[in-house]
């Protein structure tokens, strides 16, 4: 087990701006509506866990809107009224949105058609996004990686790397191309049919709410397994609910860990449309790198041919350290990989 990166003073619970702002309707008829967690949502359905801890199903009241902005996501505190026994064949009604404390969106320039669409939210208040990725078979996808950790830090969620399949080839090399942005890194590996590496994750994982993504066959199913028992039953009580499997059209869904905290597994979401993610969006997440670019003309792209760009300074001068230069150049990879094709 190793772990590379610093994990201890870049932990940043910054309010997401575009993500915070009121959506609770305060209406004083709704002032009895029972709290509720939703765990899994499919065409209209939405499976919730009460504060009271009842598993309900429930629909959203049409004085809530319809589209994108009014859109109820896995991970979003919700209030519902009417029906909320959680008996078989009854429907709870979803009256409020809680506000959130993160979004993690993607712009859905990553549709078959290639064209732009509107920003969708994936999952609200998660704060710590899991990138699950082998180090071989299949081979890691760097510029893939890259795009995963610009829609973390544009959602002002924490990433961490989970390199899986150790067993197979040396994950050094790839986790050293994220040294210089401190993302803190696990590596796990199936020795004689169980995960070595496990106890590490669970404990990061521990009372966090965190988004586990990965592309397909890096062993991201054998992780929520071996972190939560009975994920198979759990994802097939919502099955149970909506009558469909669950990799048909459900984007999320959330599991609860045994030891305290939620993993969210999104086994729809393969990638991230970044085309609502500004420069200025991204350099937020680096606090070091944002005080620096203070000093930048108005509307600098802090791209390597942006003119006058204060961070090329703050290297150039020996300000940003022996790391410095390196750290630059992996903020620019991110800032060029929200453009890239997958
Ligand atoms: N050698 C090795 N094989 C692994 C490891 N983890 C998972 N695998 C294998 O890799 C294959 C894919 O694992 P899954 O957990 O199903 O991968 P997934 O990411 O959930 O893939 P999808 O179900 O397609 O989304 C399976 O055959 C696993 O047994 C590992 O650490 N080492
Ligand atoms: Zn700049």
């Amino acid at each position: 087990m190793r772990d590379t990166g610093t994990d201890d003073a870049r932990v940043r619970v910054r309010p997401n701006r575009r993500g915070s702002r009121p959506r609770t309707k305060v209406r004083p008829e709704h002032s009895d509506a029972t709290w509720a967690l939703v765990l899994g949502v499919d065409r209209g359905r939405y499976q919730l866990l009460s504060d009271g801890g009842v598993r309900l199903v429930a629909v959203k009241a049409r004085e809530l809107g319809r589209g994108e902005r009014s859109a109820v996501v896995v991970g979003d505190r919700v209030g519902v009224v009417g029906d909320v026994s959680g008996r078989r064949d009854t429907l709870a009604r979803i009256v409020k949105v809680a506000d959130r404390t993160s979004v993690l969106r993607r712009s859905a320039d990553d549709t078959a058609s290639g064209e732009a669409g509107p920003e969708r939210v994936i999952v609200a208040n998660a704060d710590q996004l899991l990138i699950v990725t082998a180090v071989a078979d299949p081979e890691p996808r760097p510029r893939l990686v890259d795009r995963c950790l610009v829609a973390a830090y544009d959602a002002g969620m924490d990433p961490v790397l989970c390199v899986t399949k150790a067993d197979l080839a040396d994950p050094a090399p790839f986790l050293q191309r994220y040294a210089a942005l401190e993302v803190p890194a696990m590596v796990t590996s199936v020795v004689e049919g169980a995960v070595a590496g496990i106890e590490t994750v669970r404990e990061r994982l521990a009372d966090r709410t965190s988004v586990l993504v990965g592309h397909s066959g890096v062993g991201k199913s054998t992780l929520v397994n071996a972190l939560v028992p009975d994920a198979d039953r759990a994802t097939g009580e919502v099955n149970a609910v909506t009558g469909r499997g669950r990799h048909t059209s459900s984007s999320a869904v959330a599991l609860a860990l045994p030891g305290g905290g939620w993993a969210i597994d999104t086994p729809g979401v393969r990638s991230f449309g970044l085309q609502h993610v500004g420069p200025e969006d991204l350099l937020q997440a680096f606090d070091d790198l944002a005080a620096v670019a203070l000093d930048c003309p108005r509307g600098c792209t802090h791209a390597e041919d942006a003119p006058d760009c204060a961070l090329d300074d703050w290297v150039a001068d020996g300000r940003a350290g022996a790391a410095g230069e390196e750290r630059l150049a992996s903020f620019r990879r991110l800032l060029e990989a929200r453009s890239l094709d997958q």
